[in-house]
């Protein structure tokens, strides 16, 4: 006999807004999406309300107006269909360096209320699932940022998540463990929908099946990476210019990045919808562009008011 299909997990955030006490300008305005399983990164600057969302997600704080539905259930009026099968990463989850992995995700395990046998047959399970089955009596002191963001995830997994939120994972971690930390969220995602906050945004491109982006508490686009480039097309430009116009560059046009070149500097910049400097060339979008283009740091105002006049265009 089969068991019977669990129906996907839904989460929808209609219109949420959130004002912290005491503060003069609401962390998030009016925020709705739709999500499914699948892998979504929050992508937004410091300060966007990344923390914010994921704190009202994981019902720490409830929204001050607009629902968040977890399967249909607004999570403010009934938080415990949510709390039961959420998962969550804080950014710093205090791994106490003296315990072993294993002693870690027993202790944990134990204080949920697993009797001891099932506790040891799910450490073992979840070392094995992140990768770590190797390590199970190795101290967190000892282990790699990269290892501890694996036993982050597993103590996560403990309850098997519907929804796991995992905040600024990888931050720390060097290339080969954040690609590593990165796929296995991919791996976990199958039947879950896995939200992860970054600022980096080739993490988001890494992982995510769709990305969210989050500037001054509002939501400036959500979809997949071909759906943002799409967005972004006719935007980008690059050119070559002396390192000596860059300053007046910076005044009119917002720079992506800046390459030393054989005669001068390589400029990728962004041009919605208005002129491009002379000579400058349409380059292919990619996700550095549609998330610069969406939180629209502006060209800088110092310059822009007269300097940047003088800029041939
Ligand atoms: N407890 C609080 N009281 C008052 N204001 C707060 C509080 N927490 C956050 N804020 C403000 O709310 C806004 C959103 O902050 P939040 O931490 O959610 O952003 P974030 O995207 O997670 O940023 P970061 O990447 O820096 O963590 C900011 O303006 C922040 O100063």
């Amino acid at each position: 006999m089969t068991a019977p299909r669990q129906q996907p997990p839904r989460l929808t955030l209609d219109n949420v807004s959130h004002t912290h006490r005491g503060a003069g300008h609401p962390a998030l305005e009016r925020l709705s999406l739709d999500l499914g399983p699948g892998v979504v990164a929050l992508l937004g600057p410091n300060g966007a309300g990344k923390s914010t969302l994921m704190r009202i997600l994981a019902t720490v704080v409830r929204p001050t107006a607009g629902r968040v539905l977890w399967n249909g259930t607004d999570t403010a009026r009934r938080p415990e269909p949510l709390r039961r099968v959420l998962g969550y990463l804080p950014q710093d989850f205090g791994a106490p360096a003296r315990l072993t992995a294993a002693e870690f995700l027993r202790y944990l395990a134990a204080a949920k209320g697993l009797p001891h046998r099932a506790a040891r047959a799910r450490t073992a399970e979840l070392l094995a699932a992140v990768n770590l089955g190797g390590e199970a009596n190795r101290r967190l002191g000892a282990m790699s940022g990269g290892m501890r963001q694996r036993v982050g995830i597993a103590q996560a997994l403990l309850n098997d998540p519907r929804l796991l939120i995992v905040d600024e994972p990888t931050v720390g971690l060097d290339p080969g463990e954040r690609s590593r930390f990165l796929d296995l969220l991919g791996e976990l995602a199958a039947d879950r929908i896995v939200l992860l906050s970054t600022h980096i945004v080739t993490d988001a491109a890494a992982s995510a099946d769709r990305i969210a982006v989050l500037s001054g508490g509002r939501l400036r686009r959500a979809g997949t990476v071909a759906e943002l480039l799409r967005h972004t097309a006719g935007s980008v430009f690059e050119t070559v210019v002396p390192s000596s116009e860059l300053p007046l560059m910076r005044a009119r046009w917002q720079i992506v990045r800046t390459a030393r070149a054989e005669h001068g500097v390589r400029v990728r910049l962004l041009a919605p919808g208005g002129r491009p400097p002379e000579g400058a060339a349409p380059a292919a979008p990619e996700l550095e562009d549609a998330y610069r283009l969406l939180v629209g740091e502006q060209p800088s105002a110092a310059f822009a008011a007269g300097v940047g006049a003088g800029v041939p265009a």
